[in-house]
């Protein structure tokens, strides 16, 4: 079959062109003038078909370069393209086009030709085509991973990066990255050893696994990354290039550490942490709760909780609370929890529920701590804001609170209540003579004495050093408050045993009954105080009940303090003289100094007024000096007016005597004034041998060797134990005018008396009886042994000027 249209030309030998293996047109001016069977076998039709059409008419009209080919046909010399021909009753059939035009091909020896060589490429370019959808695919992903791609040269320089990775390391494009990270060691690795451990890894093994390290991000930021990457090699094992992948994993990172810390914290935590399943099975236990209960972890590991103490919570207590915990989420509460082989301990406990993201229950969390220590520690502070820590009776605080509820009750139920306000005299003297341990040790042993003599719905209370305070809320209409403080002085009359000595205190007790005598707390114990300061001036051991004339009292009370203050440099202190004289001859062997305070507005006040408030202020200490001194120099001015006086006798107060400088004073005074010092009689009461009597016996000794003499004044009064006296240096025992009052009328004074008089006599003791106020008293006393008389039967007290005279006129001695 020729190959050529009626008009056709023969360019070229027609079974020349039908050897070819490829389709072949001649153009002329694009239409085909001669072709060959491949071409027809391609186009599914004669070869007559295809001369005389156009060559673009070939060309399937959805190709793109079908239109390239249209108006650029002739343009296209010597170029290769691939195109779509539209075949008869086939689908269309890719073709590589390659073009000649007669300008460029000698061959076809003519300009106005085109010679056009078609091959079937339809198998290479779905291979290709397929490529590129491949490619296409691998690009998406490289782009849109999630996960950072790279690829190095074998130096570590970026050839290719993915948006992820420019992302991570902190770069808004893949093409910065690679321009501005040049140095992965130097820009990258927060620790460069990581780089050089990852080169390490990959030249060992040509792959990289799970490499993690962390980087600094173009911002500085630190983040944590995971790397995989292998070396590819080409076809000699040379290395291509290297490629990997890189993660972010700082929020995994940090969730292990949380999670690390967690761990660390149920580890280490002082409280007790437990996890137990929603069946209240305990899945985990940390070592605190473990020591916090004396539990080991596997004896309570797998089992229920033991928390609760037997016994201590309502049965089933436990259990309530995780039902709590189900409805609401929470418990908190103490609670009595068992000790392993030890007693209970209060704990405070919370329990919590934990659930899954999708909000079901799956375990109970439970905190317990041991609040022993807080437990102790508030009852601690309860117990000392509430109570006296020396006595455990309630303080003052306390006592208050109580007065003021007991006062409201009684406003409400028309009832009667009374405070006692109880101080003790000598507790000072015994805590300076003894230490403050014997001064304690009275005052719980007083404490303990005052609750036995109430009931237990009374109150006994401890509001200052030695001030007791007795509440009875509810008493009734009748005297039950001077029948308590009757009961306490008895219970207190009794010796107290300390440092291994017998010792008294000598309480004094005001009452105030409410609400008659006061309305307010503050009333109620000013009345009562008052009340017991006029006990103390009435005399030792006493009680009263407050009156309202009382008030009027203390406020003169409180002027004469001041004043007393003031008397000494005022120079209103005095002294009077009441003469001692044999009771055979009356002659006179001596004078007691007795002082007297000549007060500007009231007058002349009695010493008993004014020295036990002396001794309360601690002003005795400055007045006994002045008493001491003048009686001396009043001795020796006597003296130098011819008047002899053999001996004058000064009041010593207890409080005087226990002083620490009342022995260098009697030494000074003595020096001072050159009286010799038999001549100097110190007067003291029993009352200073109820302290430290072996302290006392050494004041004594040391003033018996200066040399003056001592009389131990109202003997007979004070509770001294015969048994001292025979150790004690005194000269003298005076019988108390107590008991010379009625020596002649009562058997029993004047077997006192005698007694007295005898047990001086035995002792080798001379005997004063002081208070004679009569003959037939003097007469007795006289003759049961009597030495000396002192009393108005011979004169009263005088003062100096008078007690001259009476000097003058005594008898003289024989
Ligand atoms: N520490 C000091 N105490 C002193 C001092 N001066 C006195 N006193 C003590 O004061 C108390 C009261 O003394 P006073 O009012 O002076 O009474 C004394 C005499 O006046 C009184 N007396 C003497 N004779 C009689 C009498 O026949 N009848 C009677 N009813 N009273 C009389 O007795 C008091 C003397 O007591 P005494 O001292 O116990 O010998 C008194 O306790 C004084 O001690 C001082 O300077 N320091």
């Amino acid at each position: 079959m020729t190959a050529t249209a009626p008009m056709a030309e023969r360019i070229f030998d027609e079974s020349a062109l039908n050897a070819l293996p490829d389709g072949l047109a001649v153009l002329r001016d694009g239409i085909i003038i001669q072709t060959n069977l491949a071409l027809a076998a391609l186009m599914n039709c004669p070869v007559d078909v295809l001369l005389g059409r156009e060559f673009q008419s070939l060309i399937a009209s959805d190709d793109p370069d079908t239109l390239l080919m249209r108006h650029h046909l002739h343009e296209l010399g010597g170029q290769s393209m691939r195109v779509r021909l539209q075949r008869a009753g086939l689908p269309p059939l890719s073709v590589a086009l390659t073009l000649r035009r007669g300008m460029d091909a000698p061959m076809l020896g003519d300009a106005a030709l085109t010679l056009v060589s078609v091959r079937d490429v339809s198998s290479s370019t779905e291979i290709e085509r397929r490529l590129r959808d491949a490619e296409q695919q691998y690009r998406s992903i490289f782009e849109n991973a999630q996960e950072g791609i790279y690829q190095t040269t074998e130096n570590g320089t970026y050839i290719n990066v993915n948006p992820a990775l420019a992302r991570i390391y902190g770069y808004e494009h893949p093409g910065h990255l690679i321009d501005e990270l040049t140095d992965i060691a130097g820009q990258l690795y927060v620790d460069p050893n990581d780089r050089e451990t990852f080169k390490a890894l990959m030249a060992a093994k040509g792959v990289v696994r799970d490499f993690e390290a962390r980087i600094r991000r173009r911002d500085g930021a630190v983040i944590w990354i995971t790397e995989n990457a292998r070396c590819v090699r080409d076809l000699n094992g040379g290395i291509r290039y290297y490629e990997g992948t890189v993660e972010d994993i700082t929020d995994r990172k940090q969730a292990e550490e949380n999670i690390r810390l967690l761990a660390k914290a149920f580890e280490s935590v002082a409280e007790g942490i437990v996890l137990l399943d929603v069946h209240g099975i305990v899945r985990a236990v940390n070592p605190a709760f473990s020591a916090i209960t004396d539990f080991t972890i596997d004896e309570l590991q797998g089992g229920p909780l033991r928390l609760v103490a037997e016994g201590l919570h309502e049965k089933n207590f436990f259990e309530g609370a995780l039902q709590q915990v189900r409805e609401t989420g929470h418990w908190q509460g103490e609670i009595f929890c068992e000790r392993n082989h030890a007693d209970p301990f209060p704990g405070d406990c919370t329990i919590s529920v934990v659930r899954d993201p999708d909000g079901r229950m799956t375990h109970f969390v439970l905190t317990l701590q041991d609040i022993s220590r807080r437990k102790q520690d508030e009852e601690y502070i309860r117990f000392h804001a509430n109570f006296d820590t020396l006595t455990r009776l309630p303080n003052r605080r306390l006592v208050m609170d109580r007065l003021e509820q007991a006062l409201l009750r009684c406003q409400r139920t028309g009832g009667r209540g009374a405070i006692l306000f109880l101080d003790l005299d000598r507790f000072k003297q015994i805590n300076d003579t003894f230490g403050h341990a014997a001064g304690d040790q009275l005052l719980r042993l007083v404490a303990r004495r005052l609750k036995h003599c109430v009931r237990l719905s009374d109150t006994v209370g401890r509001i200052g050093g030695d001030e007791f305070v007795i509440l009875l809320p509810d008493c009734g209409p009748g005297n039950i408050g001077s029948y308590i403080a009757e009961k306490v002085l008895y219970s207190l009359s009794e010796p107290f045993t300390l440092m291994e000595s017998e010792q008294f205190c000598i309480p004094s007790i005001g009452i105030a009954y409410f609400p008659d005598q006061g309305t307010t707390v503050e009333d109620l114990l000013r009345h009562a105080d008052m009340a017991m300061y006029h006990a103390k001036q009435g005399g030792e051991r006493r009680y009263c009940v407050f009156e309202p004339s009382m008030t009027e009292h203390l406020n003169n009370q409180l002027g004469i303090e001041t004043d007393l203050r003031l008397a000494l440099a005022r120079d209103e202190l005095e002294l009077h003289y009441q003469p001692k004289v044999s009771s055979g001859t009356l002659s006179l062997l001596g004078a007691e100094a007795l002082l007297r305070w000549r007060h500007p507005v009231h007058g002349m006040i009695s010493p008993a007024r004014f020295i036990p408030l002396a001794e309360e202020t601690g002003l005795i200490l400055a007045i006994g000096r002045w008493v001491l001194r003048k009686a001396c120099t009043d001795l020796l001015a006597w003296r130098e007016l011819g008047l002899d006086l053999p001996s004058v006798s000064v009041n010593v107060s207890a409080r005087q005597f226990s002083d620490s400088t009342f022995v260098p004073t009697v030494r000074q005074v003595l020096e001072q004034t050159g009286i010799e010092p038999h001549r100097l009689d110190l007067e003291i009461t029993e009352s200073v041998m109820t302290g430290d009597v072996e302290r006392a016996v050494q004041i004594l000794l040391q003033l018996k060797d200066m040399g003056v003499t001592l009389s131990m004044d109202d003997f007979g009064t004070g509770y001294s134990s015969l048994n001292y006296i025979k150790t004690f240096p005194i000269d003298t025992l005076k019988i108390d005018q107590t008991f010379v009052r009625d020596v002649t009328g009562s058997p029993k004074d004047a077997a006192i008396a005698a007694t007295i008089i005898t047990l001086a006599m035995n002792l080798n003791f001379s005997v004063v009886a002081e208070g004679v106020e009569t003959a037939e008293q003097a007469d007795f006393l006289r003759s049961r042994g009597c030495d000396v008389f002192q009393g108005y039967w011979i004169s009263r007290p005088l003062p100096g000027e008078a007690f001259a005279d009476f000097v003058r006129k005594s008898p003289p001695r024989a």
